[in-house]
């Protein structure tokens, strides 16, 4: 049976739906719904498909997903060097749809900060390690800061991830993994809100990566930075409480971590989850390997249990 609701029921309906906060009100990112549609002679590529995700502040996560995925479009996007299609995108209080070309030098500048996977792409080859990282803060120009205090920061970041015995290097003269640590001192000089890092450890091998992978820790844990990497490398991706997967332009699933200690023994394991993502329409992206095992496709029969949704193969033709 249906009701008519009155004029007053309606505008009661439209003041609940008002007051209700707004999709990531509380997050640091904020992507919603977001679209990227490439064009490339008459083909369109969707690299986004619709894509919703949020990071709060003070987050160290990373971003897996098959190549193609969109993890880079979403990164450049992030990192102000790309726009979306259509969707919505916020950083840090900042509409990334709405910037001019000003803002968005002052955001790239400011706001984010970032470390791409091509050692030679995140330094200048001609300037030694402390003056690339002095040069972000020499050219943001809006908050002039004076030579010494320049020279105290450089310093006091490449401490912090230990390289300060390469300042006097040019970059050609520093191990792939000392690079990649310069270059979070300098991604981290301007005190960006955000640190964006695009397969960071892909060119090292595997002791070197583990290096990097603690130097972002270190900026996570003590300047409080919130870090978003994008990896193929399942080493970093087991390190950090929240691994979001990417599928066709979409954010799938994602593994949070979170320690556990044994009451008899005070022996501490960390125990891993996997949760699907559930947008707002409610829609469910089921992992691939779970409806290839029940031969699932087109159609699933559900079921409301008391405390959880059964899914099950289509039955119908069973039941004609
Ligand atoms: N500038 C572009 N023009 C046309 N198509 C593009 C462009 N950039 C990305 N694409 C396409 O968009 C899709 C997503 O690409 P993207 O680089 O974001 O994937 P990815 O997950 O980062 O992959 P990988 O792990 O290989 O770097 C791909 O199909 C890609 O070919």
């Amino acid at each position: 049976m249906t009701t008519n609701p009155t004029l007053a029921d309606l505008a009661d309906r439209a003041n609940a739906r008002r007051e209700r906060p707004a999709y990531g009100h509380d997050a640091l990112i904020s992507c919603d719904r977001l679209v990227r549609v490439f064009s490339t002679d008459g083909v369109e590529v969707q690299a986004l498909q619709g894509l919703d995700l949020l990071v709060r502040e003070g987050e160290l996560m990373a971003l897996v997903g098959a190549s193609g995925s969109g993890k880079s479009t979403l990164m450049n996007i992030l990192a102000g060097l790309d726009t979306p299609t259509a969707g919505a995108a916020r950083v840090a209080g900042r509409d990334l749809l709405a910037m001019t070309a000003g803002d968005r030098l002052a955001y790239r500048r400011e706001v984010v900060g970032f470390v791409w996977q091509q050692t030679s792409r995140n330094l200048l080859p001609h300037l030694s390690a402390a003056q690339n990282v002095a040069l972000p803060m020499q050219l943001a120009g809006g908050r002039r800061i004076r030579r010494r205090d320049r020279s105290e920061r450089t310093l006091e970041l490449l401490e912090l991830l230990e390289v300060a015995d390469c300042r006097d290097r040019r970059p050609h003269q520093m191990s792939g993994g000392q690079q990649q640590r310069v270059a979070i001192a300098v991604a981290l000089a301007n005190k960006p809100a955000v640190l964006l890092a695009d397969e960071p450890t892909g060119e090292l091998d595997s002791h070197t990566a583990e290096q990097v992978f603690a130097a972002f820790r270190t900026a996570n844990e003590r300047l409080g930075t919130t870090i978003v990497i994008v990896t193929h490398d399942q080493a970093v991706a087991g390190e950090v409480r929240r691994t979001v997967a990417i599928r066709d332009g979409r954010t799938s699933t994602e593994v949070l971590r979170r320690s556990q200690r044994d009451a008899a023994t005070g022996h501490e394991t960390v125990v891993a989850r996997e949760y699907a993502m559930l947008d707002r329409a409610g829609r469910l992206q089921l992992p691939a390997e779970y409806t290839r095992a029940l031969g699932m496709h087109d159609r699933v029969a559900l079921e409301l249990e008391a405390d959880h949704i059964g899914v099950w193969p289509d039955d119908s033709e069973q039941r004609d």
